[in-house]
């Protein structure tokens, strides 16, 4: 299948800064699947997404976006079909009622203030926030807001969805409600690409996974093949094992010729049939 995203050589210098932000990313980015990007801070990764949502044009290279290339003329068309939710809810927030403020994206992409209204409520609707609707989002607490940064990228329809560090400060209610929003995107059939430290977000959630650090990738693979055949990428990118690698690999070591279980479920599979045959090794 096409790729959503194909980046090509690029390079992206910020103005005041002498070292480039990228340095050469070449990789591509599947179309309607769960991808990861992981990096160390100030690997690239926010760089990179303001680069898809057509924020940043790059200093050389090239991004295409569903085979089209993103030039000048056509970059600030992105942000119809490119949402993202920012880090930091708090960068997201303008008006002074949740619903306006959900409402505010559409309104840009010049829909009737009525159709705006409308996509608001049932984006509120499905995220569960709908008793915020009157709300100051100023004075919700920082997982609200981010529900509420959520339902207004919703509420733009855009085909693909990018949520920069989507679990950072949520505590653990919080980050299932954020993963289970991540699925219901894919139910909608959204592409959704995610920038991360969370590692066993990533083995849990991601199909793709893109190791970038310094402005360049390291890596375009799946979490099996990172975590299991070439976990030295993560060692080079500063990030570790998800918790379930780390146990299994500490206990089983490199000679075990069974697949190393990835996610929590295949660890407990593993860890059931183990009790259950009462094997004496682990
Ligand atoms: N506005 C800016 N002006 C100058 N340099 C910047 C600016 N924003 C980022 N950079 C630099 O670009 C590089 C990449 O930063 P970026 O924010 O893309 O990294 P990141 O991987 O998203 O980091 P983090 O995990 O900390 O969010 C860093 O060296 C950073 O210092």
């Amino acid at each position: 299948m096409e790729p959503v995203f194909v980046f090509n050589q690029v390079r992206y210098h910020y103005n005041n800064d002498r070292a480039a932000a990228l340095n050469g990313m070449d990789f591509e980015i599947p179309l309607g699947q769960k991808t990861a990007i992981v990096g160390p801070n100030g690997a690239g990764k926010s760089t990179l997404i303001f680069h898809m949502n057509g924020l940043y044009a790059c200093t050389s290279g090239e991004v295409w976006f569903k085979g089209e290339p993103v030039s000048k003329a056509n970059r600030s068309g992105l942000v119809r079909h490119v949402g993202v939710v920012f880090q930091d809810p708090d960068d997201q927030i303008i008006s002074m009622t949740v619903r306006d403020d959900i409402a505010f994206g559409p309104a840009q992409l010049g829909l009737s203030a009525a159709e705006a209204f409308r996509r608001a409520d049932e984006s509120m609707e499905l995220l569960h926030i709908s008793h915020l609707a009157e709300r100051n989002p100023h004075e919700l607490s920082f997982g609200q807001k981010k529900q509420v940064a959520i339902a207004g990228v919703l509420a733009m329809d855009p085909d693909v969805v990018i949520l920069d560090e989507p679990m950072a400060f949520l505590d653990p209610a919080g980050q299932k409600r954020v993963q289970d929003i991540m699925n219901l995107l894919m139910d909608r059939g959204k592409t959704v690409i995610v920038a991360t430290h969370h590692m066993q977000l990533v083995a849990e959630w991601a199909d793709h996974v893109i190791v970038v650090k310094e402005g360049l990738c390291l890596g375009s693979l799946t979490p099996r093949e990172l975590f299991c055949e070439r976990p030295y990428l993560l060692k080079e990118a500063n990030l570790d094992l998800p918790p379930v690698l780390q146990l299994f690999s500490g206990l089983w070591g490199e000679e075990r010729a069974e697949p190393m279980p990835v996610t929590m479920e295949e660890a407990r599979a593993v860890l059931s049939r183990l009790l259950t045959n009462k094997e004496d090794t682990l």
